[in-house]
């Protein structure tokens, strides 16, 4: 298995190669040249497997034997180990035939740590095989942050620069960043908004002399393990209420767009999916493009759901790759018009996007109203971008025969003011994060400038 790059200019890279990188050298992000498939059988077979089972079967194709599989296996049933319900991600049961798919069980709360326990893993074994030090930069709008932080802070071999929006994170989240304390962990407060900081990230990739040979590697999901790792839990999920003899439908909180990308390739490896529904907050390009063909940049607006605050979807290149039958040349053309201007899809590739997926909406006032209707009908409190996903699911739902699969992408723990703006008391974080309003923290504010975070990084990484 080799990796291309969805601009077409850059070369081919092997796993490993692209697990220690970032961007493409042209710009794109990195996708497997094929698709490895699942057969029906491959599917029936992982009926009743354990999560860490699954999730070996699910991405030992894309790891190639370039990591053997006894090992592989123990660094998949490593990460899983750190989550708190045996189950990893259940499946919880709101009524006849909606679900909703618990990501937030791992160290962080977020579904994140499904990709970033693992994610850290990875980079460890392949650092420590060449005997290599790396930095890592990410950006966050509040979840990656932490799962990132935790995910690698005990690789020795990694120093880690987090960026994040200026008192646009929750306390909780901003705080499960900045009271890690760790020699090799640093956070910066960005003086911007979160495609300020992607932007920076990105720009970075593109010329790392700033940091003088060592190696920049990719966190978000930039970074192809990201997708890899998420693309298990559409699959287990799927399989346990029926797959490969049902389909199901799929209901995902998205801005970034990694997550309802790599519900995108468990279809395209064969998982039976009816259609993909992506909720937004207020930022909606992701829904102004796929109804109305109006992908353009507005101006970025902080919401109650704060992890989703993000105009320049950055995977949502990935799926354009796709759309555009894997022309790297017209995504390039497309994105760099979108970059300056206005621009939308050609028609044919958006017409084969709306045979699979739909899109909702969700403004703030609307937000709180879920959360409390959501309390009222299944006694849950949803987390914000969780009640993103529930009104979107309940409105664009399809074949109600089908089962929905509702994505609920982190803890209500972490987003107070929403639920308490819904008119709750809050929810308690739980007992490894009892003590977190209280504990120390070490963060520097910088402004949105690409120099000054440059200059940071190479001054303090070790
Ligand atoms: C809690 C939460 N929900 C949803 C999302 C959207 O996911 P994605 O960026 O993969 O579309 C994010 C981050 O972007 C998040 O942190
Ligand atoms: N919501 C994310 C934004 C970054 O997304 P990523 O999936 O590309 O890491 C966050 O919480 O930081």
């Amino acid at each position: 298995m080799r990796y291309i790059s969805t601009r077409g200019q850059a070369p081919a890279l092997s796993f490993e190669e692209v697990v220690l990188t970032g961007m493409a050298s042209d710009g794109g992000l990195y996708v497997p040249e094929t698709v490895p498939q699942l057969s029906t059988d491959d599917l029936a077979a992982m009926a009743g497997l354990s999560y860490a089972e699954i999730a070996f079967r699910v991405m030992q194709p894309f790891v190639n034997g370039e990591i053997d599989d006894e090992t592989f296996r123990l660094l998949v049933t490593e990460a899983y180990a750190t989550f708190s319900h045996d189950a990893v991600v259940p499946l919880n049961q709101l009524d006849a035939n909606h679900f909703l798919l618990e990501l937030f069980h791992g160290p962080t709360l977020a579904f994140k740590d499904v990709a970033l326990q693992l994610l850290g893993r990875l980079l460890d074994h392949f650092l420590k095989k060449r005997g290599e030090r790396a930095v890592i930069m990410g950006a966050t709008s509040g979840d990656t942050g932490s799962a990132a932080i935790e995910g690698c802070r005990h690789c020795d071999n990694l120093d880690i620069f987090i960026l994040h929006p200026y008192q646009r994170v929750s306390e909780v989240q901003r705080r499960q960043m900045t009271s890690v304390l760790a020699d090799n962990v640093f956070n910066v407060a960005i003086e911007g908004n979160f495609d300020d900081a992607q932007a920076m990230v990105k720009a970075s990739f593109a010329d790392q002399s700033f940091l003088n040979g060592t190696r920049l590697v990719a966190v978000n999901s930039i970074n192809w393990a990201r997708i890899m790792a998420q693309i298990v839990y559409y699959v287990a999920s799927a399989v346990a209420l029926g797959s490969p003899h049902r389909k199901v439908s799929f209901c995902v909180p998205s801005a970034n767009f990694g997550n309802v990308f790599a519900g995108y390739m468990a279809y395209r490896m064969g998982l039976p999916v009816e259609r993909f529904v992506i909720a937004t907050n207020a930022n909606d390009i992701l829904h102004r493009t796929l109804t109305a063909n109006d992908f353009s940049k507005q101006e970025l607006k902080a919401t109650l759901a704060p992890s989703m605050d993000i105009v320049v979807s950055s995977n949502f290149e990935r799926l354009l790759f796709e759309a555009y039958g894997r022309d790297g040349t017209a995504v390039a053309a497309l994105l760099e018009r979108f970059q300056d201007e206005p621009a939308a899809l050609a028609d044919a590739p958006l017409a084969q996007l709306r045979k699979l997926f739909a899109s909702h909406s969700v403004d703030d006032a609307t937000l709180l109203e879920v959360i409390r209707e959501a309390h009222h009908r299944t006694h849950e409190i949803l987390d914000p971008h969780t009640a993103t996903g529930y009104r979107a699911a309940e409105r664009e739902r399809g074949d109600a025969s089908v089962p929905m699969i509702t994505l609920a992408t982190a803890h209500p723990a972490k987003f107070a003011e929403a639920v308490v703006k819904a008119g709750f008391p809050g929810v308690p974080l739980p007992p490894h994060m009892d003590d977190l309003l209280e504990r120390d923290e070490r963060y520097t504010v910088l402004p949105a400038e690409l120099s000054a975070v440059q200059q940071f990084v190479a001054e303090n990484r070790r």
